[in-house]
């Protein structure tokens, strides 16, 4: 066995389109990567022919990643050119996994080294978690088949947010097929989006809840354009802009609830320049520090699953031949962490100072507070103005409709939607984040009963976003106090099941970003929910909760 330093791995990757092989050698940090990609003939990826694919190219890039590693070793011919072979086991086609994972195991039987098995998407982010040296990133992946904000804590990488419908890729790659382009799209909408002449955005969907997202919305106003004689140029200018729009507010959303400062960026779509761009503008504006690893670990290859198969492989974590099966529907949060250590905890604020949220800055003045929604330089212009004035507007309408309708919220006394400002009461001790309770969470449950019982949503119910404690009049006791409902800018009317059943999700996921054992929580949220709601909008949330987003479609 090799010291930690020289460990080296070979590993194969093949989830859909990329048969790749590499070896990663920690002594000297070098990555060697062979690809052989598939490119469908027409239409987007098609499962039997990716499988193929897989088949016959597999077998020529080991070979050459098998001989790149012998050539390299440093030791007797007689021992292994390798500490152990790596290999992704999901998420991705069935057909194309089964292939890779039977030649995994067959070099690691003939080559007498142990067997890792690696999830995609966990590579996608652990590889610029690698290359940045990061502690603790919030990482967004933005591939083909996925798109999911993911932050580790307490043994997980669990999941903030995610597209509620398809991946980020494969949403832009339909719209291209639609055009009549070849696979892949994104490069194509990128190359087009720049020559770009029309000034003005057209107005697309612009759908974020919480840390979730959704293109279906888009993709469909999108093809609409084009077929109403839009010039394409514009339609894929205005496809960027909204759509890489929403990663970078949904990026920073996470940034703000889990205090971190680090964002790390994974998958194909992330070679895109104008999404690198947006993101690094967000995160020095606030500033947090930005990585994108070099496009060759982004778009889908074996490097990354050979690093992270090396870190696996270090901390004890194999796999025997018996107990490796492949699954296609494989969650990064389902991953038991078990090479890196607890991150430092996110520094606090002291209460009392001006502070800043995702979207705006909070300046406590007495009793009252002045919320600003500050420009996005990152977003354009028109899009900026346009979600600025109307979060402004709607968090002052429906902050006041909920508090007619009884739930705890804070007493507007000023608005101005042109400067995007408004002026509250100052409510609350803390966040519900850093002091979360079952009793807490009880009383939240029963608030989004309420407010969804009035029709409407709240449309972001994180727990940086519920004030607890006494009042600024009040003895400043934690334990007791009121359970107050802020920041009501992404909420809306609606009677739609599905969107209250969104509310909760939300609201679910942001106890999974911060609490360490969020399951009791969870259980509260969804106990005060139906003492005091509707019994479908529980059944749906269950429903959302099993939705598998992990299946690459054609
Ligand atoms: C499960 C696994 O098979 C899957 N892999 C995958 O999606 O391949 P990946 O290499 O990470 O991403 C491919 C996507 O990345 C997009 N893409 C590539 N270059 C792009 C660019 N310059 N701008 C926008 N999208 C781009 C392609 O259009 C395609 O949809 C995944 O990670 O979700
Ligand atoms: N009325 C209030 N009383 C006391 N504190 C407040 C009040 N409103 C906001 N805050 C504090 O300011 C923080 C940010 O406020 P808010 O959530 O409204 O801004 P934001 O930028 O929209 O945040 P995000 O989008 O990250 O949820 C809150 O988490 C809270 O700590
Ligand atoms: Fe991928």
């Amino acid at each position: 066995m090799s010291h930690d330093s020289s460990i080296r791995v070979l590993a194969v990757e093949g989830t859909a389109w990329a048969a790749s092989a590499a070896v990663y050698d920690a002594g000297s940090e070098e990555v060697f990567i062979e690809t052989d990609a598939y490119l469908p003939d027409s239409g987007g990826i098609h499962p039997r022919e990716a499988a193929e694919h897989m088949h016959g190219a597999i077998p020529r890039v080991v070979e050459t990643a098998l001989s790149h590693a012998r050539e390299t070793v440093d030791g007797p011919a007689s021992e292994p050119p390798v500490d152990a072979v790596a290999f992704s086991r999901g998420p991705g086609l069935g057909p194309c996994l089964r292939i890779v994972a039977t030649v995994a195991r067959a070099l690691a039987q003939t080559l007498e080294v142990p067997l890792v098995g690696v999830n995609h998407m966990v590579a996608h982010l652990e590889i610029g978690r690698h290359t940045s040296e990061f502690n603790s990133p919030v990482c967004l992946n933005a591939s083909g088949a996925n798109a999911h904000l993911l932050a580790y804590r307490n043994g997980r990488y669990r999941v903030l947010g995610e597209t509620m419908d398809t991946g980020v890729g494969n949403a832009i790659d339909k719209f291209t097929r639609h055009v009549g382009w070849s696979h892949p799209g994104g490069p194509k909408v990128e190359e087009a989006a720049a020559r770009a002449e029309g000034e003005e955005l057209l107005d697309l969907p612009y759908v974020v809840k919480g840390m979730d997202f959704s293109f279906s919305g888009i993709m469909t106003a999108a093809k609409e354009a084009y077929d109403g004689g839009e010039d394409v140029e514009d339609v894929c200018c205005s496809l960027q802009e909204n759509v890489f729009a929403m990663l970078a507010e949904v990026a920073e959303r996470a940034l703000s609830l889990t205090g971190r400062e680090e964002l790390v960026l994974g998958g194909g779509v992330g070679q895109n320049a104008r999404l690198r761009g947006m993101l690094a503008e967000m995160c020095e504006a606030r500033g947090a520090s930005f990585h994108a690893p070099d496009p060759r670990f982004l778009r889908d290859n074996a490097g990354m699953i050979a690093v992270l198969g090396a870190k696996m492989y270090a901390a004890g974590d194999t796999l025997e031949i018996a107990d490796s099966r492949v699954d296609p529907d494989f969650r990064p949060d389902q991953v038991p962490v078990t090479w890196r250590e607890a991150p430092e905890p996110a520094p606090r604020r002291a209460e009392g100072e001006a502070v800043r949220g995702a979207e705006a800055v909070v300046t406590p003045e007495g009793d009252r507070v002045v919320k600003r929604r500050l420009p996005k330089s990152y977003r354009h212009p028109d899009l900026d103005d346009r979600l600025r004035r109307e979060r402004t507007a709607g968090e002052a309408r429906l902050t006041s409709l909920a508090r007619r309708e009884g739930v705890s919220t804070p007493v507007l006394s000023d608005v101005d939607p042109r400067e995007a400002t408004l002026e509250f009461e100052r409510v609350g001790t803390a966040d519900l984040r850093d002091a979360l309770t079952e009793q807490r969470v009880r009383e939240v449950g029963a608030h989004l009963a309420t407010i969804h019982g009035a029709g409407f949503v709240h449309g972001d119910p994180t727990t940086r976003n519920v004030r607890v404690g006494a009042g600024t009049d009040g003895d400043g006791d934690d334990a007791g106090g009121r359970t107050y409902l802020i920041d009501f800018g992404l909420g809306y009317h609606t009677d739609h099941v599905e969107d209250y059943a969104m509310d909760l999700h939300v609201a679910e996921g942001s106890l999974v970003g911060t609490a360490d054992d969020p399951d009791p929580l969870r259980a509260a949220l969804r106990e005060s929910y139906r003492a005091a709601g509707d019994e479908r909008v529980l059944n749906r949330l269950a429903e959302i909760e099993s939705r598998g987003r992990y299946v690459s479609e054609p």
